[in-house]
């Protein structure tokens, strides 16, 4: 059991104060009894709950509310899931931003942010210029990390380099802030991504450039903790800190994330592929094969799958996660460290597979910070059919405009 976890410097007030909410027991206390599927467990092993199986009574617009439900707080620090009160703190000032995101993204003014292609255009001039919402996602995310005192270094898929930030943060963490941000106008999802990895304290000696790239190309396999936000009709933090994936939706009424699907369990089989297929012609034999063969219901599972693709990774990837399938980007286009590495701990943890078309993404070991590599990521018995036909990672990559 561990102790409630130091404050963090960001203020603490609800992020969308729409209530003041009225408990009529204490918390805790309220959760067990109304919930009984977290009753004497570790949340219990029930598939994809919906919030209602939580008991969430919510009367926003009356004079009182209850609302009941685990917040990602709660289950990290006081559930005794064994995760010291560092990562704790880490996690605190993570979701702090993603909320800030959230409401960008949703914002009308966000919105004019994103169609600023370049930092000088637009509005305004030099540091006043409106920013595109990627750069400020970056930006938000950065500070937030400063101020939990926890991380040595930063890399990020919109640096060229890691930021180097503390000598003596516990932590790495690796990210995409805004991925999908192309789509931001059309109120498409987005989402963030994120990975955490310890500090490799044998590197302290290094020069701090040196010492933030190779604390931030560790393998897969050693992360602490992985995660995204999705930013869709509802936000969803998921996150896995090694024992199972679980996720959590923001309740805008309070600010917080409650746990929303806890130990989600990918089926091992989906109907859905997820693929970019006007590059059907630029695939290799084997993937086209894969696809022509599913989609008449031809495969191992005899059944015609039907196709799904958003073009934002993280949206895919969630509903790959929920509902099964297979979600790829066959040419070099995903990155290793920011993307298929935290996806693919999240989708292993949840019993499915993450694949460059070969091998298991979390055993490759990244020579380049921005090392991109084709990504397949789904249930496990699409993966391993999709992998049987061999050539499936695209090699022609024309340069695509979109
Ligand atoms: O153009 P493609 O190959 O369909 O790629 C789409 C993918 O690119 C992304 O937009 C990420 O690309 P960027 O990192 O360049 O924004 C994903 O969200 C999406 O899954």
């Amino acid at each position: 059991m561990l102790s409630t976890p130091t404050i963090p410097t960001h203020p603490t007030t609800p992020f969308y104060p729409l209530k003041l909410l009225h408990y009529s027991q204490p918390k805790s206390q309220a959760i067990q009894q109304r919930n009984p599927i977290l009753v004497g467990r570790d949340f219990g092993k029930s598939r994809m709950a919906s919030l209602g199986g939580f008991g969430v009574k919510s009367q926003i617009g009356s004079s009182s509310s209850t609302v009941d439900g685990v917040t990602l707080i709660e289950y990290m620090g006081k559930r005794g899931i064994g995760l010291g009160d560092d990562l704790v703190v880490l996690l605190e000032h993570i979701q702090y931003a993603c909320k800030r995101i959230a409401a960008l993204v949703a914002s009308p003014f966000g919105s004019s942010l994103g169609k600023q292609t370049t930092l000088g255009g637009g509005g305004g001039t030099g540091r006043d210029a409106p920013k595109p919402l990627d750069i400020v996602s970056n930006e938000i995310i950065l500070s937030s990390l400063r101020n939990s005192g926890k991380v040595a270094s930063m890399a990020s898929e919109e640096d060229d380099a890691p930021v180097w930030i503390s000598d003596d943060g516990p932590f790495v963490v690796v990210l995409d802030p805004l991925d999908g941000s192309r789509n931001i106008d059309a109120s498409i999802p987005t989402g963030t991504i994120f990975g955490v990895y310890s500090r490799l304290v044998e590197l302290d000696h290094l020069p701090r450039e040196e010492k933030a790239a190779l604390n931030s190309l560790q393998t897969g396999t050693s992360l602490v903790a992985a995660g995204y936000v999705l930013y869709s009709s509802a936000t969803i933090l998921c996150i896995s800190f090694g024992s199972g994936t679980h996720a959590f939706t923001l309740d805008r009424s309070t600010g917080d994330f409650i746990l929303s699907h806890p130990s989600i369990e990918i089926p091992p089989r989906g109907q859905i592929y997820s693929v970019n297929d006007a590059r059907y012609f630029d695939w290799p034999e084997g993937l086209r094969r894969y696809i022509d063969t599913v989609r008449q219901g031809k495969g191992r599972y005899p059944k015609k799958y039907s196709a799904r693709y958003i073009c934002s990774l993280v949206a895919d990837f969630h509903r790959t996660l929920l509902y099964g399938g297979v979600a790829m980007n066959p040419r070099d286009h995903l990155r290793l460290v920011y993307e298929a590495n935290p996806l693919s701990f999240l989708v292993e943890q949840a019993g499915g597979k993450g694949s460059d078309g070969k091998c298991r993404i979390l055993s490759i070991q990244p020579d380049k910070l921005h090392q991109r590599l084709p990504l397949f990521l789904g249930s496990s018995e699409d993966i391993e059919e999709l992998e049987s036909y061999g050539d499936v990672q695209q090699k022609v990559n024309p340069g695509y405009e979109v």
